[in-house]
């Protein structure tokens, strides 16, 4: 009989999205199979509410930001009866497989259902966050940290038009990938990520002496710190606030925000996108199941669902030494 495969995309939307659900459709269409799409993430399951999804839908979409399937959060999906209900939709529509586009969150949903049906499960990793493990990079991670930087770069040119300090909130949940990269791209002066921050006080003493430094070799200068949400006590308007105190300097707060999650995917993320999305349909109907697709040294790889959130991912030896050497310890012997 041929194979139905559904799809459906859940939690932080991210750029990409998109070209990955074109290459799932175009690759079942060469192989034979019935695709549909669940819409508004796990909801989409418990309602339930499906779309057939056909080559024809897939014209023009590779470069559009967002998800055609929507997204959301789904707390009823976290109950068992939420699960069974899903299992028995999935059933009555007679799918094979479910391919999951979405975070680690999304992948615990995933696994979880796994305890109540029967049929293959992939998940394919779509966040700006890039925290999942197992993967070197997520659908979105790519376009976020352009759109952060691009958005960096135009504070620059204020900040440096008034010598003033400004303090860039950028997003990543609990992770610093995003704000470590757009710092490093951007040229920022201090970054404030989860990875590498552990004190307030420390923190400020180091950035007040190092705007002294700067002030003593260049007179007048700005400023430009990147600050992941969730780290700073009091948030990225307390931080201005400390700044301003310790240095005397006017600091203003921008917070990028959700503009982060939006926009036509650049084309690192097109690629991944329709590698991961090919890879999964390759795999459906083989004996492999509750596993993720995902990329590691430019090899597509297959890793179970579990091991993406089970560790921490971790930022990079690399990646930190280049911040510390650039940003936070430039001036530092
Ligand atoms: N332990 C869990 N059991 C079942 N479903 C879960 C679980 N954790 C998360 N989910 C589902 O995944 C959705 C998306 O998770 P979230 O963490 O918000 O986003 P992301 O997938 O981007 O990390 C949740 O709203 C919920 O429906
Ligand atoms: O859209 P919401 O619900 O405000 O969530 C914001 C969160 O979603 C993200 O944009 C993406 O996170 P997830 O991919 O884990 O859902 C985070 O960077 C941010 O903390």
């Amino acid at each position: 009989m041929t194979k139905h495969v559904a799809v459906l995309t859940s939690g932080g939307d991210a750029p990409g999205m998109n070209a990955c659900i074109r290459a799932i459709v175009l690759s079942c269409e060469r192989a034979g199979y019935r695709v549909s799409g669940f819409l508004r993430g796990y909801n989409g399951l418990l309602e339930p509410d499906r779309i057939t999804l056909t080559a024809e839908r897939m014209h023009n979409l590779i470069q559009q930001g967002g998800t055609i399937l929507h997204s959301a959060r789904c707390e009823r999906f976290c109950e068992e009866d939420g699960l069974k209900l899903a299992a028995r939709h999935l059933n009555e529509a007679e799918v094979d497989t479910l391919i999951v586009i979405g975070g680690d969150g999304s992948f615990h949903g995933a696994h979880a259902l796994k305890a109540h049906w029967q049929g293959q499960i992939i998940g394919l990793p779509g966040t700006i966050d890039n925290d999942v493990d197992g993967t070197d990079a997520t659908i979105g991670y790519y376009t976020a940290i352009e759109t952060a930087v691009n958005s960096i770069d135009k504070v620059r040119d204020t900040a440096d038009a008034f010598d003033r300090v400004f303090v860039v909130e950028v997003m990543g949940r609990h992770a610093g990938f995003l704000g470590l990269s757009a710092a490093l791209a951007s040229a920022s002066d201090f970054v404030i990520v989860p990875e590498l921050f552990s004190e307030a006080q420390a923190t400020l003493a180091q950035i007040r002496q190092q705007i002294m430094q700067r002030q003593q070799r260049r007179g007048p200068v700005s400023y430009v710190i990147v600050l992941s949400e969730h780290v700073w006590p009091g948030g990225v308007t307390r931080l201005c606030e400390e700044v301003s105190d310790i240095t005397g300097l006017e600091a203003r707060p921008v917070t990028l925000g959700h503009v982060q999650r939006g926009g036509s995917p650049v084309s690192q993320d097109r690629i991944l996108a329709v590698k991961l999305g090919t890879h999964a349909v390759s795999l459906v109907g083989k004996d492999v199941t509750d596993i993720m697709v995902g990329i590691s040294s430019g090899a597509v790889v297959n890793v179970p669902l579990q091991t993406t959130w089970q560790k921490q991912k971790t930022l990079g030896e690399d990646a930190r030494a280049t911040a510390l050497c650039l940003m936070n310890q430039r001036y530092q012997d």
